[in-house]
């Protein structure tokens, strides 16, 4: 297939390396000219395979059309990407949203295009512009937003599944969603404040049972089953163990984290107090606020 993969940070990178390795043509959409350069001249150097796969970079504002669009930049990175969506896409070409969370679903249920919702369960980390380390064997898990879509999409899915590098359908995506939003309410607001590994935190029994309250309130907002989801929860934590979960790496290199679209989602979508929700909330954006302040000194 020919696929463009929007934003080459972990997820993009990681893949468009494993679409390559199965003959896929990927061209990689970046926001900057040294990533674009690096990539047409190096491809993209996949650890711990030590492969380096061939790919063709270009700006974001050059868009065409593919038999497919990812979009893998953060949730908060959305806006211009949409943008540019509506104004260098054919309504026919297909789409999928691949961002931790559920903040950006209203924007994107407004596209014309066939939408794929997708989750991702794979831990990635970009090492440089052009090197990314695969660090956790997940699967993606993907529905569409309309039925009308459904057939099209499992034919398409079908061309991108392969042993060792998953791609899942998912009747209902809405749950999917949601419960990728309850594993992402505990795991990465824990490991970003404790700076952990996605594993560690089943490891100590303090954070775990924090990490337990956490997933309850996620589940009692999102009318998910407590139990199912906790093993979930933990299932994930370890498979990913050696990985660093995507919001401790942003406050780790300063960034901006998904914090608003993940625990700040779960606050603003239910009256009921949430106490631990609500504490690790205000505590990730606490670090975001001093992380801000030291940069603008
Ligand atoms: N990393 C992980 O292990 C996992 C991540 N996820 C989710 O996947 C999504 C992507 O995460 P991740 O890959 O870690 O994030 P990164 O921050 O590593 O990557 C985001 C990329 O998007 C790029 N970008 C931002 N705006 C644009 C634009 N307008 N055009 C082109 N590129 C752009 C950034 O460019 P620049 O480098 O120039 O800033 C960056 O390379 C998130 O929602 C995350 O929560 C889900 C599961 C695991
Ligand atoms: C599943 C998990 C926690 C993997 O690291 C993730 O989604 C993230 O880091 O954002």
């Amino acid at each position: 297939m020919n696929i463009g993969v929007v934003g080459a940070g972990s997820i993009g990178l990681l893949l468009s390396a494993r679409l390559a390795q199965r003959s896929h043509h990927i061209v990689c959409y970046v926001q900057r000219e040294d990533q674009k350069r690096e990539l047409n001249q190096w491809g993209i150097h996949l650890l711990p395979e030590k492969v380096r796969l061939p790919v063709q970079a270009k700006r974001t504002e050059q868009m065409t059309d593919h038999d497919l669009v990812i979009v893998s930049v953060k949730q908060p990175q959305i806006h211009p990407v949409i943008d540019v969506i509506k104004q260098t896409l054919s309504p026919d070409t297909p789409l999928l949203f691949l961002q931790n969370g559920m903040s950006h679903l209203e924007q994107v249920q407004r596209l014309k295009q066939p939408i794929w919702i997708g989750v991702v369960e794979h831990g990635a980390i970009r090492l440089n512009d052009h090197t990314v380390r695969h660090t956790g064997l997940g699967v993606i898990r993907a529905g569409t937003l309309r039925k009308q879509d459904q057939h099209s999409m499992k034919n398409r899915l079908n061309m991108l599944n392969d042993d060792r590098f998953p791609f899942v359908y998912e009747e209902d995506w809405e749950r999917m969603v949601k419960q990728k939003l309850a594993v992402n309410a505990v795991i990465n607001p824990l490991t970003a404040l404790f700076r952990v590994k996605n594993g560690d935190i089943m490891l100590n029994s303090h954070i775990k049972k924090l990490g337990k309250h956490l997933c309850y309130e996620a589940c009692d907002v999102l009318g998910l089953d407590r139990d199912t989801m906790w093993e979930m929860v933990v299932r994930i934590a370890r498979a990913t163990s050696k990985n660093e979960s995507s919001m401790l790496t942003d406050i780790e290199k300063g960034h901006e984290t998904e914090i608003d679209s993940i625990s700040g989602y779960l606050l603003k979508s239910h009256e009921l107090d949430l106490p631990y929700t609500r504490f690790v909330y205000h505590a990730v954006k606490a670090i975001e606020l001093k992380n801000q302040e030291e940069d603008d000194t």
